[in-house]
């Protein structure tokens, strides 16, 4: 039976969420908490997200896996919380439809006095995930309501899941100048035709404006950018569970994190003004 498209409440692990379906058998689930993506299951596809076992629900600490939302700092380019204000906040929904095999949901997150005590803007957070067929889009907006300008830093997060991290390629970073986070030096240009992940990876490629391609034995992921200025390539690598309590020992080889970010050049919204980006990810094969 052909499934009807759908967004419903559910639960996902005791932590209030969406869950979205399209009439081609699509899914994904969006939790309240950190307006985070915790799951995005294309038509006849196995989970293209990862979510550690060891995540923690209950807003305690940011939800280690799916699509945390990074703002207004990315990692600890700042004063602020590492990455940001939002990823522990709750969300509301603020619009929900479902046509032309299209279902999507956006979520909104505000300044509140406890956002404001750490950093004194008020601003207006609005993801919407939208799943059609084989693709995933994440649009993130960022509105100035208030009467100064603020800069922000800022990422989508992207956990995707893999078999095997050290078997999967990165292709289109080739000739791109990037930041080398593990490393004290100046930035330096990528002479790989293709990024294979053989040790931690934590860099920032700048100014990346095309498509990239994540190939693993099984399928090749497009992922594209609008809006982000960068992309960041993070994985924890062997011994993360130290690091990372929230991840068990053999999880860096299930994942690697592509990042959509705004992280060289802080971007200003002016009052009245707004921000859009947008990280789309698609199946090819
Ligand atoms: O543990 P967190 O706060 O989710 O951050 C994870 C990683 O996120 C990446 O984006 C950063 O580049 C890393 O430096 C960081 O360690």
């Amino acid at each position: 039976m052909t499934p009807l498209p759908s967004v419903t409440p559910c639960d996902f692990h005791g932590t209030p969420a969406l869950r979205l379906t399209t009439g081609d058998g699509a899914s994904a689930v969006v939790s309240l908490l950190g307006g985070q993506l915790l799951s995005w299951v294309p038509p006849g596809e196995k989970e293209q997200l990862f979510v550690s076992e060891r995540a923690v629900f209950d807003g305690s600490k940011p939800i280690r896996g799916g699509v945390p939302v990074c703002f207004p700092q990315f990692a600890d380019l700042g004063g602020l919380p590492k990455h940001g204000l939002l990823r522990t906040r709750r969300w509301e929904v603020s619009d929900q439809s479902q046509h032309n095999g299209c279902t999507l949901v956006s979520l909104v997150c505000g300044d509140d006095a406890a956002s404001r005590t750490l950093w004194p803007h008020a601003f207006r957070a609005e993801l919407t995930v939208a799943i059609e067929g084989e693709r995933l889009d994440l649009e993130l907006s960022l509105t100035n309501p208030g009467e100064a300008p603020f800069a922000f830093t800022g990422a989508l997060h992207t956990y995707l899941k893999v078999a095997e991290v050290e078997e999967v390629s990165l292709e289109g970073l080739y000739g791109l100048d990037y930041l080398d986070k593990l490393k004290d030096a100046a930035p330096t240009r990528e002479t790989a035709p293709s990024l294979v992940v053989e040790r931690e990876v934590d860099r920032i490629y700048y100014d990346c404006a095309r498509p990239l391609l994540l190939r693993d034995e099984q399928h090749t992921l497009g992922i594209n950018t609008e809006g982000f200025s960068d992309v960041v390539v993070w994985n924890p690598w062997e011994g993360a569970e130290a690091r990372f309590p929230d991840l068990a020992a053999k999880d860096f080889r299930r994942f690697l994190c592509v990042e959509a970010a705004v992280a060289r050049q802080p971007v200003t919204v002016a009052p009245g003004e707004e921000w859009w980006g947008r990280q789309t990810v698609v199946v090819l094969s």
